[in-house]
């Protein structure tokens, strides 16, 4: 509806007035009847007045300095909280920008809505050269679940509701809206308007089970002596903490998480094989998948890391055309995790044997002696400082402060501290995901804090930063609990490399040598420390969480710690400063 300030009126025939909205409001209302209250984005043409009225009819309207940063905020809003985040994107380059996220929430199957304005219709399809130019909606389309354009006033409600429902239904993912700049303008009754709006009931129904599937997946993990269950981020992504919990305990199976779905039950959790990896992987011989695919981080099921003996796989998820993707599936269950679980638990009834004691002493015995090994390493006070001394204090922060979010991304960085950092809550760390992707860092810092109110740990690459480094503007400007470290070892994987023509540019993996990334922070008001032991950091970083005010912390890491096998993970955090 038009604000006082705002309303068109319109005289008729008979001189009566008739209270009109318009396109601006139309979208603004079909947001706020479906819950959705925060925009994620860039203003300019077309939409700066867009953002304008929307925080004005009290959305929360967050700025980025980039679309890529804003998509992936509106991303992994979608991962927290089970509602599309919603992207904002001008035309043709800031729409192309927002797109890499669209596609990244696709992959990661993150509900997410990137709405874009759009040059106009007539000129675009003529190719006659509009100002940003482009036709956005063939461009999304192959990189989205849905793309739709709307044209027409009367259809917006059913537009944003078509994007709402094909984002969280099923499997979700990324949509997008394409909305042309004259559809803001066009007006029609206001009563009419409010009329063509939908609320959209049940967006994401519950998917159930069919029970002979579920039976034959007890069967088939009744029939392991070696069973282990891996929970992937879908298994977080469903809130089904408790279910999960049941299952998991009252199954006795050994478990495996997977990066974001650590902390599902906590990683001191006695049947968690975190550290015992290598050992689940090659020798369980059934293996219950629950939202987690067999994609290129489980090493596609099947070759070293599985081993020799053979396996049966189990696989829980919302998606058929998943199962059978990489290896076969003996036992497929196809319905949301939640109700899956739910029942799997009721199926397994009161006298469910656990697995052999044999098999659970020789996870627990693997994961204990890979505890212990890393233990001495993590309590070092070097300066300058390596990855262990470094975690090793971060660890202890989250174990204090365990309903902290944990974003993490970099390649030693991200590998290290997925490892060394035990997670505690479901949902609490968020990081590079299903591509590896650099770049996710501040974008998931801001939505993290506005989305959760938590405090936010930011635990960056120095390389991995700098694709969205400017955001710690925002990140100021919205005065946000936000402590970003950046371990800083002058280059990426390590800052020792050296050009081998001799010339005088530096080597492609170098960045300048102590630089000062605090200093940054300083420039917008926020607070900066350079941290060279981990004393240092760790009074810093607990200067930040217990303040909230927004910190860039400049951890100065030894340049020749690092490793490049980080890029691809498989990085032991135990042998990780033998391999330099
Ligand atoms: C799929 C993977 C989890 C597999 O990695 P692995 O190294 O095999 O496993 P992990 O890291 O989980 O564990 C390594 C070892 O540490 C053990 N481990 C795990 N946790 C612990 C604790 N808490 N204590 C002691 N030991 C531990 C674990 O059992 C393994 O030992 P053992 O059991 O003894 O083996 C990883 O490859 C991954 O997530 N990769 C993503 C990487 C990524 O996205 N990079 C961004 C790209 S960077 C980039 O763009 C670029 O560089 O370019």
């Amino acid at each position: 509806m038009l604000t006082a300030a705002s309303k068109l009126e319109a005289t008729t025939a008979n001189d009566a007035e008739q209270e009109l909205t318009d396109g601006f409001h139309l979208i603004i209302d079909a947001l706020k009847l479906n819950g959705l209250n925060t925009i994620y984005g860039v203003p300019g043409i077309p939409i700066t007045d867009f953002g304008r009225m929307a925080q004005a009819e009290g959305i929360r309207v967050l700025s980025f300095r980039h679309e890529q940063n804003a998509g992936y905020a509106a991303s992994i809003a979608g991962f927290l909280t089970k509602k599309p985040g919603v992207c904002l994107t001008v035309s043709a380059p800031g729409f192309l920008n927002g797109l890499t996220a669209l596609a990244h929430a696709t992959t990661n199957c993150f509900p997410m809505i990137l709405i874009s304005g759009s040059s106009e219709r007539e000129i675009v399809d003529l190719q006659q050269g509009d100002y940003e130019e482009m036709d956005q909606l063939a461009v999304a389309k192959p990189l989205c679940k849905a793309a739709f354009r709307v044209l027409h006033a009367q259809d917006i409600g059913i537009g944003v509701a078509r994007a709402i429902r094909a984002a969280v239904s099923g499997r979700p993912g990324g949509v997008y809206l394409d909305l042309p700049a004259k559809l803001f303008g066009q007006v029609m009754n206001a009563d009419a308007g409010k009329k063509s709006l939908v609320k959209v009931i049940d967006a994401a129904p519950a998917q159930i089970p069919a029970p002979d599937s579920v039976k034959r997946a007890l069967d088939v993990l009744k029939s392991g002596k070696k069973p282990l269950i891996i929970l992937g981020k879908g298994a977080a992504y469903a809130q089904a903490d408790d279910e999960i919990r049941t299952l998991i305990e009252k199954s006795g199976i050994p478990f495996l998480p997977m990066s974001m779905a650590k902390g599902l039950l906590p990683d001191t959790h006695p049947q968690c094989a975190g550290a015992a990896r290598s050992t689940v992987l090659k020798d369980s011989d059934v293996v219950m998948l629950i939202g987690a695919r067999l994609n290129w981080l489980l090493s596609h099921g099947k070759g070293k890391t599985w081993g020799d003996a053979p396996k049966k796989f189990i696989q829980i998820d919302i998606e058929p055309k998943e199962m059978d993707s990489n290896v076969e599936i003996v036992a497929p269950v196809v319905g949301d995790i939640g109700s899956c679980v739910s029942a799997l638990v009721q199926g397994m009834g009161s006298n469910w044997q656990t697995p052999p004691a044999d098999w659970i002493k020789t996870v627990q015995t693997k994961r204990d002696d890979n505890v212990a090994k890393m233990a001495p390493r993590l309590m070092n006070n070097n300066s300058p400082m390596d990855y262990h001394g470094a975690l090793g204090v971060l660890r202890t922060i989250i174990k204090e402060r365990p309903d902290a979010i944990l974003v993490n991304e970099g390649a030693n960085t991200l590998d290290l501290a997925r490892g060394i950092i035990d997670m505690y809550q479901p949902r609490k760390r968020i990081d590079v995901g299903t591509w590896g992707i650099m770049g996710i860092g501040m974008g998931y810092s801001i939505a993290a804090a506005i989305e959760t109110g938590k405090p936010v740990l930011a635990v960056e690459g120095d390389s991995a930063f700098g694709f969205s480094g400017m955001e710690v503007e925002t990140i100021c400007r919205y005065k946000l609990p936000v402590c970003v470290v950046i371990f800083n070892n002058d280059g990426i994987y390590r800052g020792t490399d050296v050009n081998p023509s001799g010339g005088p540019d530096v080597a492609p993996t170098v960045f300048v040598k102590s630089a000062r990334y605090d200093k940054m922070m300083e420039a917008f008001g926020g607070v900066g420390v350079n941290a060279t032991t981990p004393d240092e950091l760790k009074r810093a970083v607990n200067a930040a969480m217990d303040s909230g005010k927004p910190t860039l912390i400049n951890a100065v890491i030894d340049p020749a710690a690092g490793s490049e096998s980080g890029r691809i993970g498989n990085l032991n955090p135990q042998s990780v400063l033998k391999k330099k």
